[in-house]
């Protein structure tokens, strides 16, 4: 596999660590204009560091584009000509629609849209995944790159709004949460390096039991209250000062922003 990530940014290098850590490129380009922050890169045989998009895109097969909305266009028209029937394109870019896409590279070209996140990195990511007409012959393959890398959904494009908040934002929201019962396990009593690592470890307990037993979060917590015991005691309070309704409002507003930003 020829992989170009175009856009060496926060989530392009985060898909070229889950690369490397995957072993799931036979050579990989990585772009941006100023390369010296990501040099380095170049001790990994098999990786070229680069500001020549063009470049990337003659030697690559399956084109990543991670860069900020604004500059996805006039990347788009500088390789456009170069773009041949082996090129995949997926794009990770917020809110670019598929149709804008093909009115500046054609419809007869495979397109994907992928909505990955920065644990893509540990090969954790949770990657939602649309494409256009002719891109669905692609889709598993675009399926095959991203689920070494983590876990799939293919999803219509209306959705992929909802999907950028759920996925993309959710690291940012599960981070805080993780923070939160960090700061709380200090105040009663563990140092600082304990309690984040008592957090996130039941963090990862928590979800991994969801998705190894495919039962309801209710079921879990049925099973860890006691009656009249600490668990419930603590649940109801904070539900009492909002938990369940602070998160939703908080998605939600997440989802208006990201509507606004498309309309701008
Ligand atoms: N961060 C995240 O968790 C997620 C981000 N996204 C989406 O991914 C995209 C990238 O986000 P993020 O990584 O945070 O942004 P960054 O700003 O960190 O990365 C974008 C990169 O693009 C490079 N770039 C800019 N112009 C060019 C160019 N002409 N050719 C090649 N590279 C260029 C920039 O480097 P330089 O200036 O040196 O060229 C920069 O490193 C966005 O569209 C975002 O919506 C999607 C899901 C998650
Ligand atoms: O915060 C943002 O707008 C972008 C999209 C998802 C992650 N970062």
């Amino acid at each position: 596999m020829k992989i170009a990530i175009i856009g060496a940014g926060n989530l392009g290098l985060a898909i070229a660590k889950g690369i490397l850590h995957s072993n799931g490129a036979t050579t990989m380009y990585l772009t941006k204009r100023n390369i010296k922050s990501i040099q380095e890169f170049e001790k990994y045989g098999n990786v070229t560091v680069t500001s020549d998009n063009q470049e990337a895109v003659k030697n690559s097969d399956i084109l990543i584009f991670a860069v900020q909305p604004g500059h996805f266009a006039s990347i788009l028209q500088e390789t456009k000509d170069l773009l041949t029937e082996k090129h995949v394109v997926i794009s990770t870019i917020t809110g670019f629609k598929i149709p804008r896409i093909e009115e500046i590279i054609g419809s007869d070209k495979y397109i994907i849209r992928s909505m990955p996140n920065t644990a893509i990195s540990v090969g954790k990511s949770m990657t939602c995944i649309c494409s256009n007409e002719l891109g669905k012959k692609r889709v598993d393959l675009a399926k095959a790159i991203f689920n070494r890398m983590g876990h799939t959904m293919e999803i219509p494009e209306d959705q992929m709004q909802a999907a950028t908040v759920i996925c993309a934002s959710g690291i940012a929201f599960w981070m805080r949460l993780i923070r939160a019962t960090t700061q709380g396990a200090i105040q009663l009593g563990f140092d600082a390096k304990e309690a984040q690592e008592l957090a996130m470890h039941t963090c990862n307990g928590a979800a991994s039991l969801l998705i190894e037993s495919g039962s309801h979060p209710e079921e879990e917590i049925d099973r860890v209250t006691t009656p009249k015991g600490c668990t419930i005691e603590g649940l109801n309070e904070m539900e009492h000062q909002g938990l369940s309704s602070s998160l939703i409002r908080g998605i939600v507003s997440s989802f208006e922003k990201i509507s606004e930003i498309r309309k701008g």
